[in-house]
């Protein structure tokens, strides 16, 4: 059976659950915008004031944080970490960037 035999009340309810796929993805998408707008502000004010890009104890906070709701919202708590150290590496490497720019990158305390 391809996608154009599906039967319609099959289809319509693919649809609707496709709808619904889309209206998700558009807010992780504007989530993810906004968390991007708030750590790159962190990534100027650390530059400015000589910190390091990477806080491994924040990340371990944030980890332990994480899983928990995961837990609670029956999401994988292992899929939910390696989310987070995905979104987490491609901050750092943006506060590496900034603090190269500003000219205050920090030898030896990047990740
Ligand atoms: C945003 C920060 O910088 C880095 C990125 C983090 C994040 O994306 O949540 C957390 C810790 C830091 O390694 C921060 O220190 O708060």
């Amino acid at each position: 059976m391809t996608m154009n035999e599906i039967d319609e009340p099959v289809r319509a309810e693919l649809n609707r659950l496709r709808e619904s796929i889309d209206n998700i993805d558009a807010a992780v998408v504007h989530m993810l915008a906004e968390r991007f707008k708030a750590t790159q502000q962190v990534g100027h004010l650390k530059a400015e004031h000589h910190l390091p890009p990477a806080d491994p104890a924040r990340e371990a906070r944030q980890i332990t944080r994480l899983r928990q709701l995961a837990e609670s919202a029956r999401l994988d708590p292992a899929f939910a970490e390696k989310l987070l150290n995905f979104i987490v590496a491609e901050v750092i490497r943006h506060h590496e960037r900034i603090a190269e720019q500003t000219g205050n990158g920090t030898p030896g305390t990047q990740a």
